[in-house]
């Protein structure tokens, strides 16, 4: 019998989804610019169905609302089927969650306490849920968590310098993106059995951006930390940031917690340095220097980054690029690997250009490629995995 399962991958300014019969892709799609102007895509390989337009106010106003504009979408490609399974990406699993696992009440009680380490994402990872529930209330709901894939690094990054009980008591360096990193990996233990056993940076650069360092498969060090604020700078978050800003924010001006929180994960990153967008995009096409100067801030820090990631690993001998900005952002990765020949990189300008899969030259020592990240196919692969093993609810 054909499973049929549904991914949700709601992010902070969007929601990506698949619907899939066994492994083959039903249809996928996008809802983008969430908070903005937010707009759909999406592509039926069964029906022949596209759809490209701007939700409607109502539609858009928020997550659940645009999750509950969402579903209706998916009938007549279901045409009657039962979904089996609904897999959700959900950033933050905390300390007890390494693997993917059935969502039940109490589970959902267990990831509304990690909203505040994670208020771009669970909130909507966790009215995802709730919306799947309501829509496919047969079909088992499924968590993968993006901290799992780190759960296991070193306890040297998993620690702060802080007093020891702050620890057992969760404040941690969780690392997030995990379910990118392992999509790339099990790609590379596939396609490139070289290039996952060695010295691996990953760079997902996305509207949330981070860095891991891999061997053989295991997360060994990650720019990210307690929460999706640290280490690179994002789309509109602040990345690395002495904590000593975050003390004169409070006292010397007299900011609300919300607020600081509100300058750091909504109001920094790109958008804050250039005042213009945190679109990549939108700021490479801009003659204002402040866009330059954001861009070449960004470039900074993912060159510093890198160096530090190489450092974790005593060496380097695969750097990747993936997410929307490391797939697309051609200039980015020119300008960040020339600045890199002290490691060893070499990038060929027009495989660089064509975004081929690797885009070193022959006589680079560190070989360097560009690779699709595809979050949605690894949630579904764990889903699958569980489903065999979960009850179905009543
Ligand atoms: N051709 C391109 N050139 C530069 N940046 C791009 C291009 N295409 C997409 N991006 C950037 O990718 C980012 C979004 O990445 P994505 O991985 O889709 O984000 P999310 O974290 O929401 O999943 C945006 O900053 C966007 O501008
Ligand atoms: C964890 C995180 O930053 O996710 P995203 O890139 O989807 O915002
Ligand atoms: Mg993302």
């Amino acid at each position: 019998m054909t499973e049929t399962i549904l991914v949700l991958n709601s992010g902070s300014s969007s929601i990506k989804f698949t619907l899939f019969a066994d492994d083959a892709v039903m249809l996928d799609g996008q809802v983008q610019g969430l908070g903005a102007t937010p707009h759909i895509t999406l592509k039926s390989r069964t029906t022949g169905q596209t759809i490209d337009r701007g939700l409607t106010e109502s539609e858009g106003a928020s997550h659940t609302a645009a999750i509950a504009a969402l579903l209706p979408l998916f009938e007549d490609d279901l045409n009657g089927r039962s979904v089996s399974a609904v897999g959700h990406r959900v950033v933050h699993g905390g300390v007890d969650h390494s693997e993917p696992l059935q969502i039940t009440e109490d589970v959902l009680d267990d990831l509304r306490t990690l909203v505040p380490l994670a208020p771009l994402h669970q909130p909507h990872n966790i009215a995802g849920i709730e919306a799947a529930q309501t829509a496919f209330p047969e079909a088992a709901q499924i968590a993968c968590f993006d901290t799992a894939f780190h759960r296991n690094h070193p306890w040297v990054n998993d620690t702060f310098a802080l007093p020891r009980p702050l620890y057992d008591e969760g404040v941690r360096r969780y690392g997030f993106h995990g379910l990118s990193y392992e999509y790339i990996c099990s790609y590379l233990n596939r396609a490139h059995p070289s290039a996952y056993s060695g010295r691996l940076v990953v760079a997902h650069l996305g509207n949330g951006a981070s860095m891991c360092a891999i061997r053989d498969g295991q997360s060994i060090g990650s720019t990210m930390g307690f929460t999706a604020l640290d280490g690179l700078p994002m789309g509109t978050r602040c990345g690395q940031l002495d904590p000593g800003v975050v003390l004169y924010l409070l006292t010397t001006k007299g900011m609300t917690p919300d607020e600081v929180s509100d300058l750091l994960y909504k109001q920094s990153g790109l958008k804050g340095l250039s005042g213009i967008s945190q679109d990549m995009r939108t700021l490479s096409e801009s003659q204002d220097p402040k866009a330059a100067e954001a861009i070449d801030y960004y470039v900074f820090r993912l060159k510093r980054e890198i160096g530090a990631m190489a450092a974790v690993l005593e060496g380097l001998d695969t750097l990747v690029f993936t997410g929307g900005i490391g797939e697309n952002a051609a200039g980015i990765r020119e300008r960040v690997c020339a600045k890199l020949a002290w490691l060893g990189v070499d990038i060929d300008t027009d495989k660089n250009c064509a975004a081929a899969e690797t885009i070193s030259s022959p006589s680079s020592r560190v070989t360097v490629m560009v690779i699709p990240t595809n979050e949605e196919e690894m949630i579904r692969r764990h889903t699958s995995k569980l489903l065999s093993t979960v009850p179905v609810p009543a």
